[in-house]
């Protein structure tokens, strides 16, 4: 556990009128309180997750479209003015980690297949661009991710079956030991919020709250569905 706090500085914010300050949740926000190596941001789509969880890869200097510290190159950067205007308290303050973001990571492979001068040690052997989607992240978070450091990933589930879902809960298991490792990560995948003694932070309704995992509607509604398929489906397909 490292990152213990994060802080809007919402004296310093001139308006809540505008993108990023207008999103319900982040509008409200005040302070967040990390007490778990997991930490889990869940709710609708566009409800600000990855906004939050990028302002904070900002604030760690990792780069905002992947990658660590030492990680620099050219790609359309997301905004990350939310930046300018949180606070994170750290007890003990950490520079190592990495901010995983799916929708750039084809970007963050080309990268590092131009600098990469050790044979891909830390990508398990290969370049990332010869790995499946799934592969190449399973190699980062086996290879690349090691020691006291803070990730940020947003929706690893992406690239991942669920039986590598199920192997990334026991890479971070072994990671999080001793708590050398913290995770945050932005998430819809019912399987990855079933990790213990995680703290869910919900996003819906205008807030940002802690939850529970049984609350959370990505496991009522996948456990409903499961159940109850042939009933939703034609709820779901009936003509008005
Ligand atoms: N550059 C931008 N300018 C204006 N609005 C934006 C910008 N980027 C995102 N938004 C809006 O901010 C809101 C929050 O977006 P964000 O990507 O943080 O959501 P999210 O919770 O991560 O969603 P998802 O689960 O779909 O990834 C959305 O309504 C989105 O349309």
């Amino acid at each position: 556990m490292y990152l213990k706090r994060i802080t809007l500085l919402r004296d310093d914010i001139s308006s809540f009128d505008r993108y990023p300050y207008s999103i319900p949740a982040i509008s409200s926000l005040n302070e967040l309180e990390l007490t778990k190596s997991v930490t889990f941001f869940v709710g609708e789509n566009g409800s600000g997750k990855s906004t939050l969880l990028e302002a904070i890869a900002d604030k760690c200097d990792f780069h905002t479209a992947g990658g660590g510290r030492n990680n620099f190159y050219e790609v359309h950067a997301a905004e990350a003015s939310l930046s300018e205007h949180i606070r994170l308290s750290w007890m003990p303050k950490l520079t190592n980690g990495f901010f995983l973001r799916a929708e750039s990571f084809y970007q963050f492979a080309t990268h590092i297949e131009e600098v990469d001068e050790n044979g891909f040690k830390d990508y398990g052997g290969r370049s990332l661009h010869q790995q499946s989607h799934g592969e190449s992240f399973l190699s980062l978070f086996l290879h690349r991710f090691k020691g006291k450091a803070i990730y940020l990933l947003d929706e690893p589930e992406a690239a991942l079956s669920p039986a590598r879902q199920l192997t990334f809960l026991r890479i971070m298991r072994d990671l999080t030991a001793n708590k050398q490792a913290q995770f945050i990560i932005a998430t819809h995948s019912p399987i990855l919020l079933g990790y213990p003694e995680a703290d869910i932070f919900s996003f819906d309704d205008g807030r940002i709250s802690l939850t529970r995992y049984e609350e959370t509607e990505h496991y009522q509604l996948t456990k409903y569905f499961l159940q109850h398929r042939e009933k939703m489906l034609a709820e779901l397909f009936a003509d008005e």
